[in-house]
């Protein structure tokens, strides 16, 4: 059912104008509900260092004005006359796609992440030719194919997170043939996605080493994760005693890094799977990874199918994000404390219960 008011068609998101990557108010107009589309009315939105990543141009592929977030957690407000899966009043999730082809062997095989023709939730162009918008504002229209129902039992605010950094480590883990129990895992950067892959390898049963720039997140990381193992990567001493013991290393660093000192944490058939967008060519000598039959693989986010699995995963196995909920007034703040690493482990973003329109 569509409606024809116009006041409802407006939604006050939050944008970044330039690659200084600063957002401040922003009002921009909703497409009219189509037949399979689902209004959400954004609650909360979970801050992925994809957003910096995206807001700041680093990949040199940034549109502006840009409304960043993609861990969207929103109330249904209203749903096309063809829309089956959803109705007003649930509870529901968007990630980082809202649109692919629906016929390449990505899409027919529910990789639909991978198809040539995804459109991302933001700084992307949508079927009508207008610009996509993400979940750092009131409200978005969204293909329902696209949309996630987020589990009776489980927090919106700590639900946002699953729908990136969650999907993210539960994709690969399954895909390459990590989810059984008992494997060594070391998760690489222990930010948003890092601690979600913490607890989901946990969960799976999988002894977790965390592997870090630093020993301040130590504590954190035994006590309130559950970690098996904390290494320091510049600890020389304390690397090459761990060397040849991982079964994977999940690498989240959002930065450019040498990939040898980790390839070497790995067994016999060992896999880097790396995770952090890093937009200079990384390298190692091929030795590296013949003497051992290691891979290094990436991955991108998951399916919604994935995203489903991870969020009923989660439910089931009693995972949740840990998060620092802010209000939007603060979300610069919370940029700049992202880059500089000062977060445990995710900011969300209380859209809902922010004065959107004042910065
Ligand atoms: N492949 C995919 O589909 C996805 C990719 N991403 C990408 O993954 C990366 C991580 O995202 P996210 O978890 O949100 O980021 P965070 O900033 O939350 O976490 C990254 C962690 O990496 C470590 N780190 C940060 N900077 C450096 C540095 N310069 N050198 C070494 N270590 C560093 C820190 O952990 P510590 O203190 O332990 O060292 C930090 O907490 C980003 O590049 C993001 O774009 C995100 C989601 C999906
Ligand atoms: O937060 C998820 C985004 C991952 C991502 C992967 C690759 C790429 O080029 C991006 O811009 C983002
Ligand atoms: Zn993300
Ligand atoms: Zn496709």
């Amino acid at each position: 059912m569509g409606s024809e008011d116009a006041s409802e068609r407006t939604a006050v998101g939050w944008a970044a104008r330039d690659a200084g990557g600063h957002l401040s108010p922003y009002s921009h107009t909703l497409r009219n509900t189509g037949p399979e589309d689902v209004v959400v009315k954004v609650l909360y939105c979970g801050i992925c260092h994809t957003d910096i990543h995206q807001a700041k141009n680093h990949l040199g592929m940034s549109r502006y004005p840009m409304v960043p977030g993609h861990e969207v957690v929103g109330e249904v407000s209203e749903v096309g006359a063809e829309v089956t899966k959803f109705t007003a009043g649930d509870i529901v999730g968007v990630g980082l796609i809202v649109g692919c082809c629906r016929q390449c062997h990505p899409c027919a095989s529910s990789n639909e992440q991978y198809c040539s023709k995804k459109i991302w939730s933001y700084n992307d162009v949508y079927t009508d030719g207008k610009p996509t918008q993400g979940g750092f504002s009131s409200a978005m229209v969204v293909d329902q194919k696209f949309v996630v129902r987020i589990p009776a039992g489980m927090s919106p605010e700590q639900a946002a997170p699953l729908l990136c950094a969650g999907v993210t480590v539960y994709s690969p883990l399954k895909r390459f043939g990590l989810a059984t129990p008992g494997l060594h895992g070391g998760i690489l950067g222990l930010g948003g996605v890092g601690h979600m892959g913490v607890m989901i390898a946990k969960a799976i049963g999988h002894h977790v080493t965390v592997i870090s720039s630093s020993d301040k997140k130590r504590g954190e990381a035994m006590d309130h994760l559950a970690a098996d193992g904390y290494l320091v990567s510049s600890d020389a001493a304390a690397m090459a005693a761990a060397a040849g013991m991982l079964d994977y290393v999940i690498d989240t660093v959002p930065a450019h890094h040498a990939l040898e000192p980790y390839l070497k944490l790995l067994r016999l058939d060992g896999k880097l799977l790396v995770m952090g967008v890093i937009n200079q060519p990384m390298s190692f000598v091929s030795p590296m990874l013949m003497l051992g039959r290691k891979s290094i693989a990436g991955s991108f986010v998951g399916s919604v199918e994935e995203a489903e699995e991870t969020l009923k995963f989660c439910e089931a196995k009693g995972v949740t994000s840990q998060i620092e909920v802010v209000k939007m007034g603060y979300v610069n703040e919370a940029l700049q404390r992202l880059e500089r690493n000062d977060v445990r482990y995710r900011f969300v973003v209380d859209v809902a219960g922010s004065n959107l329109d004042a910065a």
